[in-house]
């Protein structure tokens, strides 16, 4: 049997199999079982895939942060990135136009953001269909996907791309899970939860536990409403958190009322890329969910330089990281930094050092040694 069709035959099951007290431990067991296969046909090396694995398309990466489209052929991704970047890419109302991945740049708020315009996928994309593959692997190592749908059939092709990203072990506009598995030498399986358990009970993570052949480990649970599959992300371990916008686009092929019904899908905005509505709304969404850190130099005697901002991500924004993105001696001649701005304790500035963390539109001077 093939890994995809012990995959099907897992899958069959599981729908089969109703979740109760009797079969949660059987349960358990299955999604583990499942994960691993998903696995093996993700490895390239172990030989269990449908193909389509080698040469990928990924292309230099500049810019602070990138952003990379998925969806459909034809639901008009190269038709938005070209306008937003003034980079051509091919459009045509043909399916599968765009046949590799074309990068442009759009500068937002003085910070340069690598677009990626992709080739369509469709259902089957992760195992190994098409080229999906490849524009999934792209996707993995963006810093935010727009999911791009058409406004005509949103529904059914944003559970299918969801279901594909999944498979691939991207997670959508979710945390890692606060769940912890520390491994030990003896002392069997103990299993705490500071909040109460709703969606898995033991029988069921002792199960994912025995899968994974781990009999002697310490297990937390931290968050509400944690699940198998949160518990099986956290000991495959290799699975990326990635915020996405759902794009709705060609609205300016419905009616007001239509979409008013569309705005009620999470993270979505609705545009039409051919009649350029709602872009500016986009960006700022775009924006928002790529939560960079904008810090302004200031020289001394001399008032902060407002165009030019020092762009980092949040998590790597302290003054050392300023001052690496800038040249990598200055944090070694830096004496302190002053810094305005809403990461400093008083108004007239703060004196701080290289691991103070910097917030966004901070204004920051460097006092060298
Ligand atoms: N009505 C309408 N048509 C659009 C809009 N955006 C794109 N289109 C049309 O949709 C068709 C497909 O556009 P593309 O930009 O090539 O779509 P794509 O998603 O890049 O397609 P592939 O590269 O084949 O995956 C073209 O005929 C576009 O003119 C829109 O906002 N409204
Ligand atoms: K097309
Ligand atoms: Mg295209």
């Amino acid at each position: 049997m093939t890994t995809l069709q012990k995959i099907k035959e897992i899958e069959d099951e599981m729908a089969r199999t109703q979740k109760n007290k009797a079969t949660s431990y059987h349960l358990g067991q299955l999604k583990a079982k499942l994960a691993k296969l998903r696995r093996d046909l993700l490895d390239p090396t172990s030989g269990g895939g449908g193909g389509g694995g080698g040469v990928g398309f990924d292309v230099a990466r500049t810019g602070v942060a990138s952003v990379g489209f998925v969806g459909f052929p034809s639901v008009g991704k190269s038709t938005l990135m070209s306008k937003l970047t003034g980079t051509h890419s091919e459009v045509s109302a043909i399916d599968f136009t765009t046949l590799t991945t074309v990068p442009g740049t759009l500068k937002v708020h003085g910070a340069p953001i690598q677009i990626l315009d992709l080739p369509g996928i469709i259902e089957g994309a992760n195992d190994g269909r098409g080229r999906g593959r490849q524009v999934i692997a792209v996707a993995r190592t963006c810093n935010l996907i727009f999911i791009v749908l058409d406004v005509l059939k949103p529904l059914n092709d944003k559970r299918i791309i969801e279901a594909e990203l999944e498979g691939f072990g991207i997670r959508l506009n979710k945390k890692p899970p606060a769940i912890t598995v520390r491994k030990k030498d003896k002392g069997g399986i103990a299993i705490t939860n500071t909040v109460p358990l709703t969606n898995i009970d033991h029988d069921e993570i002792k199960a994912i536990l025995s899968e994974y052949k781990l009999s002697n480990c310490d297990v937390a649970i931290r968050q509400p409403n944690a699940t198998a599959d949160d518990l099986v992300d956290v000991i495959e371990g290799n699975r990326v958190y990635i915020p996405a916008i759902y794009v709705l686009n060609k609205i300016d092929a419905i009616s007001i009322e239509e979409l008013d019904l569309l705005y009620k899908i999470p993270h979505s905005v609705p545009i039409s890329s051919k009649e350029w509505l709602n872009i500016d709304e986009l960006i700022d969404r775009m924006w928002e969910r790529l939560d960079l850190v904008r810090v302004y130099t200031k020289p001394r005697k001399a008032p902060p330089d407002y165009s030019q901002p020092v762009v980092l991500r949040r998590g790597r924004s302290t003054v050392q990281d300023f001052c690496n993105s800038i040249h990598k001696e200055i944090a070694k001649q830096m004496k302190y930094a002053i810094v305005w701005g809403s990461s400093a304790k008083h108004a007239r500035g703060q004196k701080v050092g290289l691991d103070h963390v910097l917030e966004d539109e901070d204004v920051v001077h460097i006092v060298k040694k």
